[in-house]
């Protein structure tokens, strides 16, 4: 077995690795994963390479290919458990904490989330099958959504699941397809509703999502016409009230905010008759992408939402709700990387060094997207003195395909393998063929062993959808 060197420690000149500052590298359970740049189990090995959950990263590139995602169950799991143990621990009423499966749905990880006592948050007919298939009991999967099909929506009923109502339009649907389901069989329908809350929070504009100007939830101003309309519906049961304000949030007043405000909306909806019990607060703890990132822990940001309610539920003399949350990002950003083979390089004189690497936008489409800030390490030489600042640019036929604007690393060669951190939310689902690259696979690393999670796209499969009609042929 080979040696290793604790990921914490101090290397200066040398590569960035030194994980988050809060003293307490020594012990993976304590460290909150979002506040870490790579994943808990990352450690040098003697070979001077970067080691996950106990798997040498060029050796797994080596044996599945590149580019790779490799997720580390350790740290997928230590968030899912320091999520739980905080709402234990400042939460005396019911809680479940969901799975935001927008960040990363496949079969595997809806798995390891709902082994780890956590529910799944869906938001596509897709996602909802996803979830069912990895075994989750449809009575942890809230379905959102702002434009839910008529088939999503009877998908959701007949799986027994509960529909986060987001508007009008979807309200009525929903009506009638209850309506027409229960000639054949059905229970109640369990609904929750999506609100606006006007609470604005600092993050990308396009993450942002409880501001009044948004396409999501209902406003203010028809809320109550909703509670009444729904108090007269024998085959709906509004069980509560949701919110999200938005994603990449590093500040906690937002969330005490909207804590506030939906307890009082709690209340009025009680006033209609309506029996809700649940209040689900969303999701949108930020993460550490780079050394200047300084999220609040996950322990910090429950507490502050735990005590929030509370204290608003206290002063409205209302019982507490079973309290829901539903983070993506925080429970599995950190917990992947990703591994590419660097090839060709460019040098512009005077202006910048281009180094490419074998994926890019199609793979990790949230730099061109959001301008996101990523870090990165040469993994075959961990130890070698960072001695320039270059440009990781993708392989796709686009200028701005560019992964990382300004790399510090060492001097790099063709074949190395750079390693990008934090890409465990919003790139492999946000993945797609552009330029007909075949997407990477992706392993789960623990214990020295890595299994495979999700296949390497062939050029087969890329062409399995196309049709090529007989007329079409010369
Ligand atoms: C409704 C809803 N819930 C949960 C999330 C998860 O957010 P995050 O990944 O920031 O925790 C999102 C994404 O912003 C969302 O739109
Ligand atoms: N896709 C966004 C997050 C959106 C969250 C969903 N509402 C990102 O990559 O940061």
């Amino acid at each position: 077995m080979l040696s290793t060197q604790p990921a914490g420690i101090e290397n200066s000149g040398r590569q960035y690795i030194h994980n988050a500052n809060n003293g307490n590298n020594g012990d993976a359970a304590k460290r909150s994963p979002n506040q870490e740049l790579l994943p808990l189990t990352a450690g040098i090995n003697s070979h001077d390479h970067l080691e996950i959950g106990g798997c040498d990263v060029t050796k797994l590139v080596q044996q599945f290919g590149s580019p790779l995602y490799i997720l580390d169950e350790e740290t997928l799991r230590s968030a899912c458990r320091q999520y739980r143990s905080a709402f234990q621990n400042y939460y005396p009423g019911e809680f479940q904490v969901l799975y935001a499966s927008k960040a990363w749905s496949c079969l595997g990880v809806c798995a390891i989330a709902h082994s780890e006592g956590l529910g799944i948050d869906v938001v596509s007919g897709g996602e909802l099958y996803t979830a069912l298939q990895a075994g989750v009991k449809p009575e942890v999967i809230y379905f959102h959504g702002n434009n839910k099909s008529v088939e999503e929506l009877s998908l959701a009923i007949e799986s027994g699941c509960t529909i986060v109502v987001d508007n009008w339009y979807e309200l009525k649907s929903l009506v009638n397809i209850v309506e027409t389901l229960r000639a054949t069989s059905l229970q109640q329908t369990r609904i929750m509703l999506r609100l606006t809350p006007g609470i604005d929070c600092h993050t990308h504009d396009y993450i942002r999502t409880g501001h009044l100007d948004s396409k999501f939830g209902f406003d203010p101003d028809q809320i109550e016409a909703v509670f009444a309309f729904i108090g007269q519906q024998p085959n709906l049961t509004c069980v509560g009230l949701h919110a999200h304000i938005g994603s990449q949030i590093f500040e906690r007043q937002p969330h005490q905010d909207l804590a506030e405000v939906m307890v009082q909306w709690m209340e009025k909806a009680k006033s209609y008759g309506l029996p809700v019990t649940e209040l689900n607060l969303g999701g949108g703890l930020g993460i550490r992408y780079t050394e200047s990132d300084d999220p609040p822990s996950i322990d910090e940001w429950v507490q502050a939402l735990c005590q929030a309610v509370k204290a608003a539920c206290e002063s409205q003399n209302l019982p507490l709700p079973k309290l829901l949350c539903e983070p993506g990002r925080s429970l599995i950003g950190t917990a992947c990387v990703t591994a590419y083979t660097i090839g060709s390089s460019k040098t512009v004189p005077e202006i910048r060094t281009y180094v490419a690497i074998d994926g890019g936008m199609s793979d990790n489409p949230r730099p061109i997207t959001y301008q996101s800030l990523y870090r990165a390490v040469v993994a075959n030489r961990m130890s070698a003195p960072v001695s320039e600042t270059v440009t990781v640019a993708g392989k796709h036929c686009e200028s701005g395909d560019i992964l990382i604007k300004e790399a510090s690393l060492p001097q790099t060669e063709p074949g190395d393998i750079l390693v990008v951190m934090g890409t465990g939310a919003y790139n492999y689902s946000m993945a797609s063929n552009y330029n007909r690259l075949p997407r990477p696979a992706a392993v789960v690393v623990a214990n020295q062993e890595a299994k495979l999670l999700l296949r390497r796209e062939t050029y087969q499969d890329l062409i399995r959808q196309d049709c090529l009609p007989n007329s079409l042929l010369g």
